[in-house]
């Protein structure tokens, strides 16, 4: 089984992935591999509707190589992926609070987020999927005021004990 984190852009789903495993995924990275664009270019050129059919594509294969996955923060706007979702037993979500998160946003210029040009905007994406990632989610961590390595120690006393 996969170790899938998911959560809102910022909630450091990358950053974590890389630390709870060299055999980790980040389904971004993947699928700027598949289109050979960065996402910000793929989202000017086709829109989000082609984009996130790329994306269910990519997480479906994702699925099957049993690492640790980071997922992008609108993994759960596809109904195909919550059913996905669903069955998997590790899905760990990285919790935050919306003006944290927007301000890492705002501090990361390592990368592109076509859909946190708008500071309402992105309110309002966060709103309406916050619900979503806890309801699919096995592990809730809020990571407000918490390092990584202690995120990723959390998530492995978890595992321990399943
Ligand atoms: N626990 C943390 N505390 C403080 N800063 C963090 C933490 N985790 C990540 N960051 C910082 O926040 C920014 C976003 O992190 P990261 O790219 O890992 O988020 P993400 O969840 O993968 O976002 P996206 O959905 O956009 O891919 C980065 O600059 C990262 O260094
Ligand atoms: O929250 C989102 O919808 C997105 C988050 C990023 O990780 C990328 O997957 C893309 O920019 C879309
Ligand atoms: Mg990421």
């Amino acid at each position: 089984m996969s170790i899938i984190l998911i959560g809102f852009m910022g909630a450091g789903k990358s950053t974590v992935a890389k630390l709870l495993s060299d055999d980790f995924i980040d389904l971004d990275k993947m699928i700027e591999q598949q289109i050979e664009m960065p996402i910000s270019t793929f989202f000017d050129l086709f829109g989000e509707d082609d984009f996130r059919q790329v994306e269910q594509e990519v997480f479906e294969a994702a699925i099957h190589m049993n690492f640790v996955i980071a997922t992008g923060g609108g993994i759960v706007e596809n109904a195909g992926n919550l059913d996905v979702l669903g069955f998997q037993t590790q899905v760990v979500y990285l919790k935050s609070d919306f003006d944290v998160l927007w301000q890492r946003i705002l501090k990361d210029d390592k990368n592109q987020r076509p859909l946190a040009k708008n500071k309402e905007f992105a309110r309002k994406l966060f709103e309406k999927r916050a619900p979503v990632y806890e309801e699919v989610a096995d592990l809730v961590i809020v990571v407000d005021n918490k390092q990584p390595d202690k995120i990723v120690q959390e998530i492995r006393d978890w595992q321990g004990n399943l």
